[in-house]
């Protein structure tokens, strides 16, 4: 089956041939570590890890070689740095350990590499002198800037033209800067802030310069896959490109540009500048992270996606339904299978993961009914398929009861048991009374039964 991704760069859909198929190479640009990264964050994390896993499918584990860097230089971690009385580095692994944590809670593989900018000063600062040799950038005023009247490639990303960014320049233009497009690429440091030593002065990198480093170091000049949120088609990813094809003096920097959509709240973009966000570090706390997961795949990855209370509900009772099956199907192993083939077409359409996941309702109710008409057979195969299709998408590889029960500790799990068993014993003793009161103790430490033909089943309440 071909996979089909949407090129930011082609603005169309096209097949994707990887360079090398023995070797796979995406790049995604990570998070900036100095706050905890909210919900429209980990869309991104979450859309490539989908697409990881897919091309780790298709082409094999070993063969798919996912960098996703992480930026500890940056103004934000210094001033947060500063505001504490502390080292950068404590910031930095602080906010890169809670990251770990949630983006670990939301299923997501971690990367095969996880450059940080501060590791790679060295080839950082090689890659701004290439640029100054070959005349694509300048010095000035301690300052380097990269001079993108000089590369007549800039703005085809993103589609504008510098005419248009001169007149689009509302704020004022620094003196040194030949263009108002001109960025920088080093710049000298504040009192008391992080610095490292350079042939331009002592100072530190602007960001775009950390990724086209990192991307080279740790995958080559020319990648297969670059991703990020479409905030970052325009200026990051324009500059990243700008630097990389004029330090290697390469036709291409990535052969699929791939962004995704915002996250919204009420029609605006999620973001720590409006204060409008909501955090996994704290959105864990009361629900499960593969329903936020689900959430975030349930939109198209290039749309916006509205998140709001009943989405969070909407995913819960979807993987209710789903976890549900398996629990019924429980007593008969899954068989060995490859995903459906409708979950593979849907994902290889450009990712749409709403598609796909529709396709596991059909292979959910295959196994109610094969439940239903004790058919063991039948259950193996839809079982495996459904786990083959699901676990493509990273769902549905937990324990159904622990799905269910939730964070209840062994010690409650045994009172359940207990109190159902008990209860099984008053109804067929037709003791309605105790029967009663079994139940309303079982109410009282926050679990819901459901009965079913199967016997009774619990929950823990939401
Ligand atoms: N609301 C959102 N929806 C989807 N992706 C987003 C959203 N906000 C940021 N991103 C993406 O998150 C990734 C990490 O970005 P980064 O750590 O630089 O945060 P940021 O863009 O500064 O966030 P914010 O705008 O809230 O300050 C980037 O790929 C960015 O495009
Ligand atoms: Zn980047």
């Amino acid at each position: 089956m071909t996979l089909k991704l949407y090129d930011t760069m082609a603005r169309e859909k096209r097949d994707f041939v990887p360079a090398d198929p023995g070797r796979v190479t995406m790049y995604v640009c990570g998070p900036t570590v100095y706050n905890h990264a909210h919900i429209g964050n980990f869309r991104p994390v979450v859309v490539f890890d989908v697409l990881f896993r897919l091309l780790r499918h298709v082409y094999g584990e070993d063969a798919v070689v996912y960098a996703r860097n992480v930026t500890d230089v940056d103004d934000k971690i210094n001033a947060k740095a500063t505001a504490e009385g502390v080292e950068i580095k404590v910031i930095t692994d602080r906010y890169l350990a809670a990251y770990h944590e949630d983006a670990a809670a939301l299923l997501t593989l971690p990367p095969s590499l996880e450059p940080k900018a501060t590791e790679h000063m060295g080839p950082i600062i090689e890659m701004i002198g290439e640029l100054v040799a070959n005349g694509s950038a300048y010095a000035a005023e301690g300052h380097v800037l990269f001079d993108t009247q000089a590369f007549p490639d800039y703005g085809q990303l993103s589609g504008r033209d510098l005419d248009d960014m001169i007149a689009g320049a509302r704020v004022e233009v620094a003196p040194y800067k030949r263009h108002p497009a001109d960025f920088v690429l080093w710049k000298p440091s504040k009192e008391n802030e992080p610095e490292w030593d350079s042939p331009w002065g002592a100072g530190r990198p602007g960001w775009h310069i950390e990724c086209s480093a990192m991307i080279d170091k740790t995958l080559g000049q020319t990648i297969d896959i670059h991703g990020g949120g479409i905030d970052l088609a325009f200026p990051h990813h324009e500059n990243e490109l700008a630097q990389s094809r004029c330090a290697h003096g390469a036709p291409v920097l990535a052969n699929y540009w791939l962004h995704n959509g915002f996250l919204d709240m009420a029609g605006e973009k999620m973001s720590k500048s409006l204060g409008n966000v909501i955090i996994p570090h704290e959105l864990l706390k009361t629900t499960p992270g593969e329903a936020i997961r689900w959430a975030l795949l349930s939109g198209h990855y290039r749309q916006p996606l509205d998140w709001t209370p009943e989405l969070i509900e909407q995913s819960k009772k979807a993987l209710d339904r789903l976890y549900g099956a398996l629990r019924r199907a429980k007593t008969v192993e899954a068989g060995e299978s490859e995903p459906s083939d409708e979950v593979m077409a849907a994902l290889s359409d450009d990712l749409n993961t709403p598609l796909a996941v529709s396709g596991f309702f059909e292979l959910s109710s295959a196994i109610e009914r094969a439940v239903t008409a004790g058919d063991e057979l039948a259950i193996t195969a839809n079982k495996g398929r459904l786990l083959a299709s699901a676990g493509l998408l990273g769902f549905l590889q937990a324990d159904p009861d622990s799905w269910f029960e939730g964070d209840a500790d062994d010690d409650l799990k045994a009172k359940v048991e207990d109190l159902l068993a008990r209860r099984i014993a008053a109804r067929t003793a037709k003791d309605w009374t105790a029967a009663d009161a079994i139940r309303a103790e079982i109410d009282a430490l926050g679990v819901v039964v459901m009965d079913g033909p199967a016997g009774a089943t619990w929950r823990m309440k939401d």
